[in-house]
């Protein structure tokens, strides 16, 4: 698991290692040049770190003495490394570090009475960067950027900084570009939220000390952070002060409901699918599909109904009970059903919510709200999450979700929806309602703020999947490829996290924080899915969710979960 802890966490585990004369900087420094000599072995075609051109960003806090100092590290390895000064100040101890071993510094900085480097840009401004700055960032092979740390104040770069971002080149047209390695944060991205206020260099490498912080791990900023390697620096954070998390494999093979030598279907779950209609029957066979291959003991999938079915049902009830004949006939299949039962005959049909008992439902998914009589059986589910039940609503579902319910009900809205939800609630951002943009540029915020109306745990999907639960505990998950960006790609999610809410319904119930690591999970095996479809290339959402079993099994094999249990904790 992969755990971020905010600035504050950080800082206050720093103050007492910092009194006491632990050299905090110089782990941090030693460890970040031990990572740009990988990187550079590894992209340099001479394999080697002699003779590499490298480039220091530095601000003037202690974000750039990490990076001076790595710097002077490099140089004395036998790299080239200039150092561009960007702040009205340097960090003395790097800055000194930097020049004993040889790195040429630019820049217009006063450190005690002196002033070092040559002047940076074209007039006595300095928020320009010079031709030296220019020629040497279009010549190198690694970019340092150590410009802020989590000193940012984050309302965006400004002056030199900001220019330096912008000459570095961009690679775009087949030009060259350098490895970039943002030191602890791409400088400028909101450190403790993910949001992105102006131009943010986009790192290939964050190395982050003491911990990750939650923007490495919140999109859109996560989106700019590339690999985040994490460096131990000795810190000692506080237990209960994670801010965001993201599972990995093991995590999630702990979760998983693997049954036991003795468990029955029933008892391992059955899970009450209300996805599709006839008119759209994809999403029933996709939800259902998913369920059954994610593992479920078994679903029960609500047909719809017409008008005139419930009307002969009626009849055909009026007259039993003329006959005083109490056994019902069982009812044929509709046309949904019997899409649904061609591809997944596993599958029992239920004439409606509340035919046979379920431990949990999945509703919504391809529901069109225009559609009266499949909107009554999502109703029903609805009501039946408000009663406890665990359940996800996806899609069709979301608007009839008013506040009120608790974090064992996962909805699932993509920003678009999300946004719709909010809007319709009254939410408003710079005097306007809430727009799809708006959720996008600040997806933290919203999926909370739709937590706290609802009561529910939420899962926005996207390129990074956001799960908020109870208390607020966040998940980011990031697993899936940019084809699963596809139609029916959404059902199948929804059918895998039902699946799991099934398998583990008692345990949602009793731990409110569950139901947001089921969904994580879920959002896990989703994208890896994806990926074990088709390598590399497009993929459908039918083989997303044949893709589950192989998948699930990988997990439960490789991260050493035992091969048969009941349920874990
Ligand atoms: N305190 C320590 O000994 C340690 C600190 N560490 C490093 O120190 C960093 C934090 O250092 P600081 O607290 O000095 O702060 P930073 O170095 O992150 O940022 C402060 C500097 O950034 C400038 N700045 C702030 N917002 C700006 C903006 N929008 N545009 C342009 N410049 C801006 C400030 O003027 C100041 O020069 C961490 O991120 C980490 O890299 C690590 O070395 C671990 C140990
Ligand atoms: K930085």
């Amino acid at each position: 698991m992969l755990r971020a802890w905010s600035s504050a966490d950080v800082r206050a585990a720093e103050a007492p290692l910092l009194a006491a004369g632990e050299p905090l900087m110089d782990r941090a420094a030693f460890a970040l040049h031990v990572e740009v000599v990988r990187l550079l072995r590894a992209h340099r075609r001479e394999r080697r770190v002699h003779g590499a051109r490298v480039v220091v960003l530095a601000g003037g806090g202690a974000n750039g003495g990490d990076a001076l100092h790595a710097g002077a590290l490099l140089a004395r390895r036998g790299a080239a490394v200039t150092a561009v000064l960007a702040g009205e100040r340097a960090h003395a101890g790097g800055l000194a570090a930097a020049r004993a071993a040889g790195v040429r510094v630019l820049g217009d900085v006063a450190v005690g009475d002196a002033v070092v480097g040559d002047a940076v840009g074209p007039d006595d401004e300095g928020d320009e960067p010079g031709p030296l700055v220019c020629d040497a960032l279009a010549g190198a092979d690694l970019v340092l950027d150590g410009l802020v740390g989590i000193g940012s104040d984050g309302s965006g770069l400004r002056g030199l900084a900001r220019a330096l971002v912008a000459a570095v080149p961009t690679g775009t047209g087949g030009g060259h570009r350098p490895v970039v390695v943002a030191v602890d944060v791409p400088s400028g991205s909101g450190v403790d939220d993910g949001r992105v206020a102006g131009d943010v260099l986009r790192a290939d490498v964050t190395v982050t000390f003491g911990a990750p912080k939650p923007g490495l791990l919140l999109p859109p900023a996560s989106g700019l952070a590339g690999q985040v390697v994490p460096v131990d620096i000795g810190l000692t954070l506080p237990a209960g002060g994670v801010a965001v998390g993201r599972l990995e494999g093991a995590d999630v093979a702990a979760l998983w409901p693997v049954p036991g030598a003795t468990s029955q279907k029933y008892a391992r779950g059955v899970l009450g699918v209300v996805c599709g209609t006839t008119r759209y029957p994809g999403a029933g066979v996709l939800a259902t599909s998913a369920a059954v291959l994610a593992g479920v003991g078994m679903v029960r999938f609500v047909d719809e109904r017409d008008e005139r079915d419930e009307r002969d049902e009626r009849d055909e009830r009026d007259e039993r009970d003329e006959r005083e004949d109490p056994a019902a006939p069982p009812r044929p299949a509709g046309p949904l059903a019997t899409a649904v039962l061609a591809a997944r005959p596993e599958v029992v049909v239920a004439g409606a919510v509340g035919d046979g008992r379920v431990q949990a439902w999945a509703a919504g998914s391809g529901v069109d709200p225009a559609d009266p009589a499949r909107r009554r059986d999502v109703a029903a589910v609805v009501a039946a999450a408000r009663d406890g039940v665990p359940a996800v609503l996806d899609a069709g579902a979301l608007d009839l979700v008013t506040e009120g319910l608790g974090a064992h009900v996962v909805l699932t809205p993509h920003a678009g929806e999300l946004a719709r939800w909010l809007a319709d609630r009254g939410e408003r951002v710079g005097g306007v309602p809430v727009d799809r943009d708006a959720v996008e540029a600040e997806p933290w915020r919203w999926a909370r703020r739709a937590h706290d109306l609802s009561g529910a745990t939420v899962l926005l999907k996207g390129a990074t999947t956001l799960v908020v639960g109870a208390g607020g505990s966040t998940w980011s998950q990031a697993d899936g490829p940019a084809w699963l960006a596809t139609a029916g790609s959404g059902d199948v999610l929804a059918g895998v996290v039902g699946a799991l809410l099934a398998g583990r319904a008692e345990d949602v119930v009793a731990d409110p924080a569950l139901a947001a690591r089921l969904a994580a999970a879920a959002a896990l095996v989703h994208g890896r899915a994806a990926h074990h479809a088709t390598p590399g290339g497009p993929v459908s959402a039918l083989a997303v969710a044949h893709a589950l079993p192989a998948v699930v099994a990988d997990l439960l094999a490789q991260d050493g979960a035992p091969a048969v249990r009941d349920c874990p904790a």
